[in-house]
């Protein structure tokens, strides 16, 4: 059974939403599912902008024969190459053999090397600056390299002023029938997830997502962007700004709001002890837009989404035969990985002989642009103790300090 939407007068949704993977990319943990998106413009010529994964196709394709209702289709504009949109490709061209392929020329080799079988025959290849009329509307494409595979394009549809925007302004969580950002309260129920996907999926790539905007605002003109159409989450029609300020964050490391993190790694609890210590002596200093995680039972990509989000950063590890204790370690390599930078941070080591994780995690976040390490930082030998009271004192002194800045 089809179950679209209609997004303007001749644009359609007809994506659909799984419930059922638990890990995006075999990565990322989905407690509430994620939506593949896809689009029919019904113009002189119909339009498929883009495909979805293998696991919804059925429902994908109920829904594009609804919409076409019994029209042939024209066109396939293919914005992004990723299996999770290109997977049902296959399927569109044994059910519409003519369908003519819009699409970068980057995209063809990789769908070659996916085994999507497309004939150079039927292949339309843009490049950015090219646009293609279908009737009413006029589609210009704009590349969005690493944003965030090579072969990515976004397509500005020049007469209603939709952006296919790709991957790029999507999010984790399923729609549930619901489409538009603006039949939800965003902010409470899809921010997190939206940080969360385009940080951990789109995080490293800030300065072509930078790229990526000012080409949005010099070649199309934020203003004539009316509706986002992105592969995952939902259509934007209104309030575009908030999203639009969101990513100029995010593209630029610029923290959303000042506030500490502070994420501790304890095998027997006593670093997890001085964690909530100084989560408390931060409190009664007046800073309380903290956040406290445990980095062995939280998922590092809700991590690299809330450091994102707040300013400061405080890592309180125990030392782990002479090393850093592993989850932490890798907590530490995902920020690099994700070129994070422009925190500031403070350190809490913990070692019973021999304490070095403190100076290792230093090392470590050296290697990263922009990072504030204060001098403050805190030893512990096993457990908090009194003598390290006056430690923990200055330490939650300099970070409130740092945060009121
Ligand atoms: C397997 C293991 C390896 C450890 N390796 C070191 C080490 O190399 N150097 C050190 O000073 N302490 C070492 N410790 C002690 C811890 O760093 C820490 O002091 C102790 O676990 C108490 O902290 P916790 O209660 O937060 O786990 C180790 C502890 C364990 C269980």
């Amino acid at each position: 059974m089809y179950n679209y939407r209609k997004v303007t007068d001749d644009l359609y949704w007809v994506g659909a939403n799984d419930h059922r993977l638990a890990l995006f990319e075999n990565i990322h943990p989905l407690y509430h599912g994620v939506s593949y998106n896809a689009y029919v413009l019904l113009d002189e010529k119909t339009v498929l902008f883009d495909t979805a994964d293998w696991s919804v196709g059925r429902q994908f394709i109920d829904n594009v024969k609804a919409v076409l209702g019994g029209r042939p289709l024209d066109y396939l504009v293919i914005n992004h190459v990723e299996p999770d949109h290109a997977a049902s490709i296959e399927e569109i061209l044994l059910r519409w053999p003519q369908v003519r392929i819009v699409t970068s020329p980057k995209a063809v080799i990789l769908l070659h090397q996916f085994g999507f079988p497309i004939d150079a025959g039927q292949v339309e290849e843009v490049q950015e600056g090219d646009s293609k009329c279908f009737g009413r509307h006029t589609i210009a494409f704009v590349s969005a390299p690493m944003v965030h595979w090579p072969e990515a394009m976004v397509s500005f549809d020049t007469t209603s002023g939709v952006l296919f925007s790709a991957d790029a302004f999507g999010s984790f969580r399923a729609l549930d029938g619901k489409l538009f950002a603006d039949e939800f309260h965003f902010d409470s129920e899809w921010l997190d997830d939206a940080r969360r996907y385009y940080t951990n999926i789109v995080g490293k790539y800030g300065p072509q997502v930078q790229a990526l905007l000012n080409k949005a605002s010099s070649l199309v003109g934020l203003d004539n962007i009316k509706f986002i159409c992105p592969l995952h989450g939902p259509v934007w029609r209104r309030d575009l700004g908030y999203l639009i300020d969101k990513y100029v964050h995010w593209a630029t490391y610029e923290p959303e709001e000042r506030g500490v993190m502070i994420v501790y790694a304890s095998m027997y609890g006593n670093t997890e002890t001085a964690a909530e210590v100084l989560s408390t002596k931060l409190a009664e200093r007046g800073v309380t837009n903290t956040r406290l995680y445990d980095v062995s039972s939280t998922h590092v990509s809700y991590l690299i989404s809330d450091l994102f989000k707040y300013s400061h950063l405080v890592l309180a590890s125990v030392t782990y035969n002479l090393g850093i204790f592993p989850p932490m370690h890798s907590f530490l390599m995902d920020m690099k990985a994700l070129n994070l930078q422009k925190r500031t941070v403070a350190l809490v080591e913990n070692g019973s002989w021999a304490p070095r994780s403190g100076a290792l995690m230093r090392e470590e976040l050296e290697k990263l642009k922009h990072m504030d390490i204060l001098d403050d930082s805190l030893t512990m030998a096993s457990s908090l103790q009194e003598q390290n009271l006056g430690e923990m004192d200055a330490l939650a002194d300099a970070i409130a300090a740092s945060v009121n800045q």
